[in-house]
């Protein structure tokens, strides 16, 4: 190798990457210790990634099979250093991986750092920002480095102060892998004694299924952390706390979880599963390409990420853990992974066990579940829709707020039921964009009036779910927006409760009048039976998208046809009646003010407010 190869060669980190250093350096003085979780998840990684690679081919394990981390001490050079026989780097993957391009996270991260130090560094804690937390407690890092396969002499230094360049150059390395060398900066001594750093492997990387060594004051390599596949033990050895460590090791999520399911199935296809329900939501659980996904190994080893729901669908994301499968092929490929019959079973038992242990939780535990519903609620609204066989099981963990009780969002689809009235036929819904203005609708006025409970779904999902869930148990499920409404049919109805009067032929003739004003901008002009307090309101027909809906479609680009909606009269209000007796009132301005106030009460913008407002003021002068 000539002199001119093996001089430095200088990069600068690319800018997205200098300012993650930036802020981490300045915002993680509180948290310091999580550099060697990251460190040594990053070796494990690196250990597993090459075990799965030698599944294909032998040679890269060398005359060193058994996977390790190691940690080790020098006190005088002030340096820790952290080791793996993992599947190491070849040059331009240190170029790609230490530096140049910014990782998909990176940004992510960036977007989601609030300022405040305190969250960032549980943030950072959930997100795991890798490899340049090193430069949280050293000001001179190197990374000796040698791909696994390739020749000694391929080995290579990279070398950086964490401000803004890394130097590269060439190294021969005898031994495949990675050594992360820490050059400790002014004040960061603690990191030299061994204690506080098995005490940090402890806390943070016990269940690491490898082992991570570090040498003793002897100079002697001892096992740090318990280093088994925790998940394989019988249950019954297991304690509480060591669930939670595990969860946390595998989560970065400091909140203990609300719950774990352990399963080991034997017979003609065995495996394991160890899932936990978590008690808060993560950061990216909306994001498209969240970290979200269950672990798979097969006999002990790691094999990937779900990042394509395939052991669990997208409404129970939140769930983390592991599958262990005895069965699957060890080279088994995201594609094998789509198509095959034990995975499709692995997954059906998941969803069982996941929804169950929900379940069960919502029977005997209501401040849990509350806690779940809360942190979850809205993705396991997505499960009626994206998961049809288990609708009804879903529907019934679903929690609504409602007209009912304190308005806090807990009420269940089966307690609705529990509540119908004598004679009520549908659960009742209203859909809008706010719990305000649904809770204010005057789509409520006759349920109010007649004690008839609805529920009031605010969130966008909620059409989505409402469109794919029709009835339950049996009992249909109707929008109070929609259609004709058969009053007497709604239930509720007792001796006391007032009959509908008949309409007067006055009123009657207003509302042709109102339809002919009104033209094409309406489809129809009804009595209504639905209001007590407004004077009229607007309605869509039953298979027609809900106003809301529609509004949403139309924000997301989508033609709709026209659909112009019912205006219904209220024939027992003042101003209707008013209007019914004075021959001399501005019908065609009144029609107008009707359906645009209508409209406004609905959540629906108006196309032409200032002709609104002068119109208003016209009829107030
Ligand atoms: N010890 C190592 N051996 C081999 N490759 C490594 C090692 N450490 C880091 N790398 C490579 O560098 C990349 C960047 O590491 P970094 O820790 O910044 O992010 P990450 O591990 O991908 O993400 P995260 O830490 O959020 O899981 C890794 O994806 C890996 O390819």
């Amino acid at each position: 190798m000539s002199n001119e190869e093996k001089a430095a060669e200088t990069y600068e980190f690319q800018a997205e990457v200098r300012q993650l250093l930036d802020l981490m350096i300045h915002s993680l003085y509180s948290n310091r210790e999580i550099f060697l979780r990251e460190l040594v998840s990053n070796a494990a990684d690196a250990a597993d990634r090459l075990r799965f690679e030698a599944l294909q081919d032998k040679t890269l394990l060398e005359d060193d099979p058994d996977p390790r981390v190691s940690i080790a001490v020098d006190n005088d050079a002030r340096t820790v250093t952290i080791s793996d026989n993992g599947i190491g780097m070849n040059r331009a993957d240190v170029i790609d991986n230490l530096g140049t391009i910014a990782r998909s996270g990176t940004r992510r991260f960036l977007d989601a750092m609030t300022g405040d130090q305190k969250q960032d560094a549980q943030l950072i804690g959930q997100f795991g920002v890798g490899f340049y937390s090193a430069f949280i407690v050293a000001d001179q890092v190197t990374v000796h480095t040698r791909r696994a396969g390739e020749a000694a002499d391929q080995g290579v230094l990279w070398r950086s102060d964490g401000k803004g360049e890394f130097s590269l150059e060439s190294l021969p390395r005898d031994r495949r892998g990675t050594a992360v060398t820490l050059h400790l900066a002014e004040g960061q001594d603690e990191f030299l004694d061994r204690n506080r750093l098995r005490q940090i492997v402890r806390r943070y990387s016990d269940h690491i299924a490898l082992p991570i060594e570090l040498e003793n004051e002897q100079g002697e390599m001892e096992t740090a952390n318990q280093a088994s596949a925790m998940w394989m033990r019988p249950k019954s050895e297991i304690t509480d706390e060591e669930y939670r460590q595990f969860y946390q090791q595998l989560s970065y999520d400091p909140e203990p979880p609300l719950e774990w399911i352990h399963n080991k199935v034997e017979g003609n296809q065995s495996y394991t599963s160890l899932l936990f329900i978590p008690a808060q939501r993560p950061f990216d659980l909306f994001e498209p390409d969240s970290s979200q996904g269950l672990r798979l190994y097969v006999r002990r080893v790691f094999i990937m990420e779900d990042r394509d729901s395939r052991l669990l669908p997208r409404y129970l994301r939140f769930v983390r853990g592991l599958v262990d499968s005895d069965d699957l092929p060890l080279n088994v490929s995201r594609e094998l992974l789509q198509h095959n019959k034990l995975v499709d079973r692995i997954r059906g038992a998941s969803v069982k066990r996941v929804l169950d242990t929900l379940e069960r939780m919502a029977r005997d535990d209501n401040d849990r579940y509350a806690r779940f519903w809360e942190a979850f609620g809205t993705v396991l609204k997505e499960g009626p829709v994206e998961d049809p066989a288990n609708a009804e099981k879903v529907a019934g963990l679903l929690r609504f707020h409602s007209t009912h009780g304190d308005g806090g969002s807990s009420v269940g689809l089966s307690d609705y039921v529990g509540r119908m009235h004598e004679g009520q036929k549908a659960i009742y819904y209203l859909t809008g964009e706010s719990l305000a203005a649904v809770r204010n609708s005057p789509h409520l006025e006759v349920f109010r009036q007649r004690n008839i409970e609805v529920l009031l779904l605010a969130e966008p999902v909620d059409e989505w779910l409402v469109a794919h869930l029709t009835e339950f148990n049996g009992t249909p499920l109707q929008s109070v927006a929609k259609g004709d409404l058969e009053i007497d049919e709604l239930g509720g109805a007792d001796d006391e409760t007032p009959k509908q009067p008949e309409t007067s032929e006055s009123v009657e003739a207003l509302i042709a009048r109102i339809g002919e004003a009104l033209g094409d901008r309406v489809s129809a002009v009804r009595a209504s039976s639905r209001l007590t307090d407004s004077p009229a309101c607007i309605v869509v027909g039953d298979h027609e998208f809900g106003l809301n809906m529609q509004r949403m479609l139309k924000a997301a680009g989508h033609e709709l046809p026209q659909q112009p909606p019912v205006l219904e009269i209220n024939p027992q209000h003042s101003i209707i009646q008013r209007l019914a007796e004075d021959g001399n009132a501005p019908l065609d301005e009144w029609a107008s003010l009707l359906l645009e106030q209508s409209m406004l009460m609905d959540g629906g913008r108006l196309e032409d407010p200032a002709s609104f407002v002068r119109r208003m003021n016209r009829l107030l002068d």
